[in-house]
This record gives structure tokens, sequence and C-alpha cells, in this order.
């Protein structure tokens, strides 16, 4: 799905990703770890044209991706940042405003789907009528996972999914993100996260410098 061969970054002057080559098939949920600053993010952002990439080759489904034709991996995949914003004057319309754009306008709401995840997630249903600056840490940052899973990507890649929630959400959101089957590509310092996750791919200083199969325990 995903295959990127000797990928290199520069943010500000300093390469942050340099000679980075990894291949994601469809179905496996791969993590990214390493330091603080190695790196991880960037890639993330950088697989969304979330931050150009000076040299190498991208290939989505085996297409060759440039900066300039981003926008065919952006119809599939869902992002998921650290700081996502909600924007709209509630949450339910924050979460139906992807549906209006463009590209998406032949989608139609999953109404049902919005109530069984929230169910899964633990949210009540009168927050959808809450403005999205009254939801706490962690309901946003669920409602944020919800948004994405409602456009149903072929492809998540998700920056710390986890890192606001509480123990028995976080082990909602990681059944629904990695319990079953989805292509994800996440980073995370979240153990059960990592626990879950199929590969783990270590960098250093903007360098993939392992690969490992872990043993999911499910
Ligand atoms: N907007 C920016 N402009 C310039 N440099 C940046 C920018 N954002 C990040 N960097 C630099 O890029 C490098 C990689 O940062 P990145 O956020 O990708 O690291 P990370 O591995 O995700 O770290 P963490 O685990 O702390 O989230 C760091 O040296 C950071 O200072």
């Amino acid at each position: 799905m995903i295959k990127l061969e000797g990928l290199q970054v520069v943010r500000g002057g300093n390469t942050v990703i340099r000679d980075s080559s990894i291949t994601v098939h469809k179905g496996e949920s791969v993590a990214l770890q390493g330091p603080s600053g190695c790196g991880k993010s960037t890639l993330l952002k950088t697989l969304v044209g979330g931050c150009e990439w000076q040299a190498g080759h991208y290939l989505f489904n085996h297409q060759p991706v440039t900066p300039d034709s981003i926008h065919i991996v952006r119809l599939k995949a869902g992002y998921i940042g650290q700081e996502s914003a909600l924007s709209g004057s509630t949450v339910l319309e924050a979460l139906q405003r992807p549906f209006s754009f463009k590209v998406f306008r032949a989608k139609s709401f999953p109404e049902h789907t919005l109530y069984r995840l929230m169910d899964q997630f633990l949210l009540s249903r009168s927050l959808l009528e809450h403005h999205p600056s009254e939801l706490s840490g962690g309901q946003k940052q669920r409602f944020a996972i919800i948004r994405v899973l409602l456009l149903e990507p072929e492809l998540i890649i998700a920056d710390e999914p986890t890192s606001a929630l509480d123990a028995e959400s976080r082990n909602n959101v990681i059944e629904e993100l990695l319990g079953r089957g989805r292509t994800v590509i996440s980073t995370s310092h979240d153990q059960h996260w990592l626990d879950r996750c199929e590969r783990i791919v270590m960098m250093d200083n903007g360098q993939i410098i392992g690969d490992k199969q872990n043993v999911v325990c499910h």
C-alpha cells in the first residue's frame, strides 16, 4: 500500500528524515518508535503531504506520489494528528463537515456508525450538541478519531492516538483501530498501543534503523 524509498525531508534548514525506506502492506499495523525528535511525526505528516520531501520516492497503491499529486493519498488516508482541531459550531457539525467537501460529497453521513463508535468510545450523545471547545482533551481525541473513521479510509495514519485517554477508552480505541485488520501507520509512547501493533519500526536521528514483527496478543 505504501512504499518509501530513500526519503529525505528538510525542516527549518535541518534534514530531519534521511534516506528512509519502508514498505507497508494492506492490513498491517505499524508503529514508529524512537527517541523524541527523531522524526516520527514528521514521517507521518509527510505521508499525507503535511511536510514536503526533497528526495526519494513515494508509492501509494503502486502509484508514484509527488508533492503535487499528494491528493491521491489524502482521498484514501485518514490522518489523526496530535492536535486535531474539530471546527464547527457543534461537535456534530464538525463531524459532518468533511462530508460537505467536494471530494467526499458522494458519501452519505453514516449516522449509525457514528452512534456505534460513540457508544464504543464511551461518549454520551449529548456531547454532539456541544461546542468543540467545551470538550475535554480525551473527548476531543476520541471525536477526532471518529471523524476519520466515518470516512472509511483505506489507510489510517495516527500520531499518538491514545495520548489523552484513560485506560477504558484507550482499550476501546485500540480495539477499534488495531483489532479490525485495518492498515495503520502510527507513532505512540503508549505500551498498550505498541503491544497491539504487528510491526515496530525503529527510528533514530531521522533514519529507519530497524524493523521487527511483534507477537500480538488479542
Ligand atoms: N515545524 C518545524 N520546523 C522546523 N523543524 C521542526 C518542525 N517540527 C519539528 N521539527 C524538528 O524536526 C525533528 C523531528 O521532529 P518530530 O516532531 O518529527 O519528532 P518525533 O520523533 O515525532 O518526536 P516526539 O516523540 O517528541 O513527538 C526535530 O528535530 C524537530 O525539532
